[in-house]
């Protein structure tokens, strides 16, 4: 077969949800005119079919044809069934199929015979069953994900290490092989039962016996050890359930409402419209339905720390709203404890199952970051979902960057803008260590997700959130969604977040909103790097600064350090763009010069005019 016939007949096996995707992969134009098929010197190379909402099958026999094809990625779309033949590919060195509805075991020879493979993208599915022992035989095997999987069993010996491999949020269990024991423990986070170096959890037995070859005395005896074990833990777990269901029938008989009776509408309900739940009206025929009649009539606490509440509270006290952003409002309330705290409300976000919300939420409550604010708790309705947390005196650095005159307070001097950056760059390299299973873990970083603490550290809002936002409102209205990778090639990246941290450092610097630069193709963020790269011949301008930063003091040469970096960030070509890493490492090092010099903030704070805390006043501009 010719390219364009083997492109043809693959294509016919697709079922194309996006109607006019493929639109393009017509007889008339070559192949390599037409959407998502990459070529070198007119042969094909790569096909790149990604967020076009593709099911059907995959039929590589049809590919066979392509004599050049080395890399093919579905990512982000909607393919499940039986697992591609890619090994009749000899020649592939990478697969991309991250993203999809799979929810098959992988055959243990899948990847038999793939010499080139290097690597293979398998993360936010539903794959199950044991790691395939021939894609750990790989002999090129560089990038591994398997993570947000149902992966079962042990990991298997692995012929050598791979640079990058994550297997976090699995159900793997037993000892990690040595030679994958130097690698970051977060990768293997997020399976119940693994056990050994990185993780801080001895192995134990049945475990550490089977960890190295053994006479088969001891790996019978071990497999016994094991089978008594599982078999105790499913008692125990049926036990527990059993035990679940009596409570929750008991309270029903007894008539005790999970909810006290509504007195009418409160300040919050009232300006929010927020519905009352079903108030348990569910029969408690299995536990299932126990469970989630709990989740729908009552907050759930993700931290302990400002006691507990109820969502009458929250409903009855009086709101104050913050302001709308594009997934809902922000409503202030004030509690009879005297708390405050923030509700937000949350539309667009049906993308996730009730199982997989709940996962994906306790995710984010086990991060614990200076720099990131907290969810204290959340409700969880089909239709609604609420989260809360504290409120944040100072506001957002949106406010304080754009309409500090209406707030009151003094606009943000350079000490403090750059602290505000190192903090941000810290928490997102947070992020990306600990939810390792998103691709932008983040994906949301504008100024006005980004709160001032106290002493104008920067607090971290609306991260973690992508895997459950509605994919078409996350595409519409999601930062991440606005990158240039996502506009140009319909990707979100793990430097996503990091264009995003590039586009609100020259936020901070220009004092320019970068919503301003928008234009009808939408890339409006991208805009914003061009201008300040058209705008900038490398030296220092007054132009290009915001001049309510006040007084310079001697600090150009790491203000225009702290541009070029910004710059970098927003580097369209991702494998150019700096990596989270590098970029704190060089925020940390853009101050080292004056390091021990403590009273950097204070005198800086004597010779800013009417400086506050740490702002200074307008009248105190002197960009020199
Ligand atoms: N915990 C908080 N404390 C103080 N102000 C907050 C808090 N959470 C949000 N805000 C502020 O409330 C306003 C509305 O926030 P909200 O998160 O609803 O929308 P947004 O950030 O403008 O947009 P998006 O919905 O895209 O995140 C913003 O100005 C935000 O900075």
């Amino acid at each position: 077969l010719s390219e364009i016939e083997s492109l043809l007949k693959f294509k016919k096996s697709l079922v194309i949800g996006r109607a006019s995707a493929l639109e393009s992969w017509d007889r008339k134009n070559p192949p390599c005119k037409w959407i998502g098929v990459l070529c070198d010197k007119e042969y094909v190379w790569g096909l790149r079919l990604e967020n076009i909402e593709l099911s059907g099958s995959l039929n590589i026999e049809a590919l066979m044809g392509l004599k050049s094809l080395r890399s093919l990625s579905f990512m982000n779309n909607k393919f499940r069934g039986p697992f591609p033949e890619f090994k009749k590919l000899g020649a592939l060195k990478s697969i991309y199929l991250s993203n999809n509805q799979f929810d098959i075991k992988i055959p243990n020879d899948a990847f038999d015979g793939m010499g080139w493979l290097k690597k293979i993208y398998l993360e936010q599915n539903k794959f199950s069953g044991e790691i395939p022992m021939s894609m750990a035989k790989l002999p090129k095997l560089l990038e591994l994900r398997l993570d947000g999987n149902r992966f079962t069993g042990q990991i298997p010996e692995f012929i050598h290490k791979p640079h990058m491999l994550n297997l976090s949020n699995n159900a793997l269990a037993g000892p990690i092989p040595n030679i994958l024991s130097t690698m970051d423990q977060t990768m293997f986070e997020g399976n119940q039962g693994l056990c050994g170096e990185p993780l801080e959890i001895k192995c134990y037995s049945p475990y550490n016996l089977s960890s190295e070859p053994k006479a088969s005395s001891k790996t019978k005896s071990s497999k016994v050890l094991y089978i008594v074990a599982a078999v105790v833990a499913s008692v125990l777990a049926i036990l527990i359930i059993l035990g679940l269901i009596i409570v929750l029938c008991r309270r029903r008989r007894n008539k005790q409402p999970l909810l006290s009776p509504e007195p009418g509408p409160s300040s919050l309900q009232k300006r929010a419209g927020i519905q009352e739940s079903d108030k348990g009206q569910s029969s408690c025929h299995s536990h299932r339905a126990a469970k989630r009649m709990i989740h729908t009539t009552k907050l759930s606490f993700l931290r302990d720390d400002k006691g507990k509440f109820e969502l009458q509270d929250l409903l009855k006290a009086s709101a104050e709203i913050l302001g709308s952003g594009c997934f809902g409002a922000s409503y202030k309330t004030v509690l009879s404890n005297g708390s405050i705290m923030v509700v937000k409300r949350f539309k667009h976000m049906n993308n996730a199952g009730f199982e997989e919300f709940q996962e994906q939420i306790t995710r984010i409550g086990r991060l614990n970051h200076d720099n990131l604010l907290p969810i204290v708790a959340y409700y969880y309705k089909k239709e609604e979902k609420l989260f809360v947390c504290d409120f944040i005196e100072k506001g957002s650095l949106a406010a304080h960057l754009h309409g500090h005159k209406s707030s009151g307070y003094p606009s943000l001097d350079w000490p403090t803008r750059l602290n505000i950056v190192k903090g941000v760059a810290r928490g997102l390299l947070y992020l990306q260590k600990n939810l390792p299973s998103l691709m932008a873990p983040h994906g949301h970083l504008k100024s006005s997700n980004v709160l001032l603490s106290e002493k104008f550290d920067p607090i971290m809002t609306d991260y973690g959130l992508i895997p459950m936002i509605n994919e078409e409102s996350a595409q519409e209205l999601m930062v991440a969604y606005k990158s240039p990778e996502y506009l140009k090639q319909s990707r979100v990246t793990n430097k996503t977040d990091v264009w995003g941290l590039g586009v609100l450092i020259l936020e901070i610097l220009t004092g320019k909103v970068p919503e301003s630069f928008s234009q009808s193709d939408k890339e409006s963020e991208a805009d914003m790097a061009n201008w300040v790269k058209s705008n900038f011949k490398g030296e220092w301008s007054k132009e290009l600064f915001d001049q309510e930063m006040g007084k310079t003091n001697n600090c150009e040469a790491e203000i225009l350090k702290l541009l070029k970096i910004g710059l970098s960030c927003c580097e369209v070509d991702v494998e150019k763009r700096l990596d989270i890493r590098e970029v704190v490492e060089m925020l940390e090092d853009l101050t080292k010069e004056r390091e021990g010099d403590d009273d950097f903030y204070s005198t800086y704070a004597s010779e800013a005019d009417g400086r506050s805390s740490r702002g200074v006043s307008s009248e105190g501009i002197n960009l020199s």
